[in-house]
């Protein structure tokens, strides 16, 4: 929910922020095991972004809160998921709006929008909360670029290790 504390991620930059936004949206999951959840229904949704990185930009911002909010929010608010066909179909289990469906894919409209970014921000962890008792964490895996960074920083740490 907004103003809680959310499970933190571990990631090697100097700067995290956190953008928390709601949106209600309805969906239904096309899979004969999704019981009454196959039926239309709605949810108000709550979504906290941490987004990460070492630079900052002209205004001193890793990213402008309100750019995220813009992304994701007014993407999503009032909707029927089902119908946003760039997103989601009924073809493949990947692309069913469920709540592990749709946290990846706020991290990938995320992420594509901060790619194209001079200080290049990452976003390292999505938390999307769908009812009081149910929410899902996505974290992108990270790359093999990242995992050799990240092995070269930690031997230059402890050469001897
Ligand atoms: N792994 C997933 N399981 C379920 C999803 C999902 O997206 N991923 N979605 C649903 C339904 O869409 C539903 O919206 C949420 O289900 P649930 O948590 O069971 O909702 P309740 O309010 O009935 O939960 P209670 O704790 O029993 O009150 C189902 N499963
Ligand atoms: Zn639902």
């Amino acid at each position: 929910m907004i103003q809680q504390i959310y499970p933190s991620v571990s990631h090697p930059y100097s700067y995290e922020l956190n953008k928390d936004m709601h949106f209600a949206a309805a969906h239904s999951i096309p899979s004969a095991d999704a019981g009454k959840c196959a039926q239309v229904h709605g949810h108000t949704y709550f979504a906290n972004v941490t987004i990460a990185g070492d630079e900052l930009d002209a205004s001193g911002f890793l990213v402008n809160f309100a750019l995220i909010k813009r992304l994701i929010h007014d993407r999503f608010d009032h909707t029927y998921l089902n119908d946003d066909n760039e997103h989601f179909h009924a073809q493949s289990a990947d692309y069913f709006p469920t709540t592990e469906v749709v946290a990846r894919t706020i991290y990938e409209i995320t992420q594509n929008y901060l790619d194209q970014l001079a200080n290049k921000p990452r976003c390292v962890q999505v938390y999307l909360r769908e009812t009081p008792t149910s929410y899902v964490i996505y974290r992108p895996k990270k790359t093999d670029q990242q995992l050799a960074a990240n092995e070269a920083q930690n031997k230059a740490a402890a050469p001897d290790a």
